[in-house]
């Protein structure tokens, strides 16, 4: 009987506990943002307790930066979460990525932007997407509110081992499809929650072919399939990522020969498998209000079927039978910890190089970090944006949460390379598309969704 990656990486930082009840882990990496720490802060505060591991710790504001006038934060709650961040990193000796910052970023793309994010950890945030991480093949979860307290104070945390479930992805991914479509895909087959309760592990061919940006896409989506934790293998694309970053390991060599023992064993069972071949995969857009609620490109929006459907098409101002072409669409955001790196970037510029955005569009471009929006301007992505009409922003979570000043207006329908499409999600009344960035770009300069594998 052979061992899971997860089950290995869950074993090695197992302190205390039995497996069925909830079992007491180290935490290696525990990331901070200032929505979900103001309280727990508040909690260490009171009880007279330190950060425990202050170098354990990156802290960084995100989800309530504006993106146009960075300083300039007009809304009173925004201000008074980006204050407590501020006053609490100086309070607990904690080094802020702040606003305008070199190293500023949505959490889940500076983490392993800077080194931090490696395999084999067990990394923690107090934010649903966390699981971003496990794409390179540590164990990454969300926590609550008192679980960041917990770990802020004792640098571990309780948690009962979930099941494991081993998704294998075989095939070619055709032109111009990515790892966006293929994990919209399967969460359009099997439901918002089929991963409940599992730790889900990609594998097979076609992941090992992928980029780290493309699989911390698709590990960063597993949340929207109820999943906690998504991971990948570590292998040689990971150790080329990691090294050279600020915060890799200094022999890197001793750290390859680590992470190679963190693999699923052949022999190994997980408790749930499935495969899914992408060879046929079409571009995914959504059409309703959960992810799930998604069709490929070519297809029409589908029959209703409950009053999940009905109440969907509601707010989203469709009727069964539409064309992903006949969509309305008023912006595009192209940004979020689910694809604002820098190789998404590549993927929308290289459908806007030359053109420019139909005059219906109003686009905002909204890199994942400081890093990505130098890199972008150094390299002239940039400008192609800027070149087609688009909006190029600052970075932050933006669009993709309406915590912040770029809000779709209500009424109104955005093609979106975030991983929500919920009811106000992007502002009061308005109305998500998810797709991939090229998907979006694309959309962007024909007014309408287009299939870019036709491009
Ligand atoms: C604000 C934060 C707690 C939230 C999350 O947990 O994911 C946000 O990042 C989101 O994407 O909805
Ligand atoms: S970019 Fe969106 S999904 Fe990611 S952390 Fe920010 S609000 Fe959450």
């Amino acid at each position: 009987m052979g061992t899971t990656l997860f089950d290995k990486v869950w074993n090695t930082h197992v302190i205390t506990g039995e497996i069925g009840e909830p079992q007491l882990l180290y935490v290696d990496l525990h990331l901070i943002h200032e929505v979900t720490s103001p309280q727990p802060f508040e909690g260490l505060r009171e009880a007279h307790r330190k950060l425990r591991r202050p170098d354990l710790t990156i802290a960084t504001m995100d989800h309530n930066v504006p993106t146009k006038d960075i300083y300039n934060v007009k809304d009173q709650m925004s201000r008074l979460q980006m204050d407590a961040l501020e006053k609490n990193c100086r309070d607990f000796d904690l080094p802020l990525a702040s606003v305008g910052d070199d190293k500023q970023g949505i959490v889940h793309v500076v983490g392993p932007e800077r080194g931090a994010t490696q395999p084999a950890k067990v990394i923690v945030c107090g934010d649903s997407h966390t699981a971003t991480h496990g794409a390179f093949g540590a164990i990454a979860f969300g926590i609550g509110t008192s679980e960041v307290e917990h770990v802020m104070a004792t640098q571990t945390i309780w948690q009962v081992k979930p099941k494991t479930m081993g998704i294998k992805i075989t095939g070619k991914l055709p032109k111009n499809t990515y790892s966006k479509d293929i994990i919209m895909a399967i969460i359009a087959k099997y439901g918002v929650s089929f991963g409940t309760g599992y730790a889900i592990e990609f594998y097979g061919e076609t992941i090992e072919q992928l980029s780290m940006e493309a699989r911390m896409t698709m590990c960063n989506m597993c949340i929207e399939a109820g999943s906690k934790t998504g991971m990948v293998k570590p292998d040689q694309t990971t150790y080329d990522y990691v090294a050279g970053r600020e915060m890799a390991p200094k022999d890197m060599a001793a750290a390859e020969e680590y992470w190679s023992q963190f693999y699923t064993d052949d022999e190994a069972d997980f408790d749930e498998r499935i495969e899914f071949d992408v060879t046929d995969l079409k571009p995914m857009i959504t059409w309703g209000t959960n992810p799930g609620m998604a069709m490929a490109v070519d297809q029409k929006t589908p029959a209703i079927q409950d009053k999940n459907d009905q109440a969907a098409y509601d707010y989203i101002g469709l009727t069964p039978g539409t064309k992903a072409e006949d969509i309305p669409l008023d912006y595009l955001f192209i940004g979020s910890c689910t694809n604002s790196r820098y190789e998404d970037l590549v993927e929308a510029a290289a459908m806007m190089k030359g053109k420019h955005l139909a005059p219906n569009i109003t686009a905002w471009i909204v890199p994942g970090s400081r890093e990505i929006r130098n890199r972008a301007m150094a390299s002239g992505i940039a400008k192609v944006f800027e070149d087609a009409g688009c909006e190029w922003r600052e970075p932050g979570c933006s669009a993709c949460l309406a915590m912040n000043p770029d809000k779709i207006p209500a009424g109104k329908h955005a093609a979106s390379t975030s991983n929500r499409n919920f009811v106000g999600r992007q502002g009061a009344g308005s109305r998500t598309h998810l797709a991939s960035p090229a998907m979006v770009a694309a959309a962007g300069i024909a007014g309408h969704f287009v299939d870019v594998t036709a491009m």
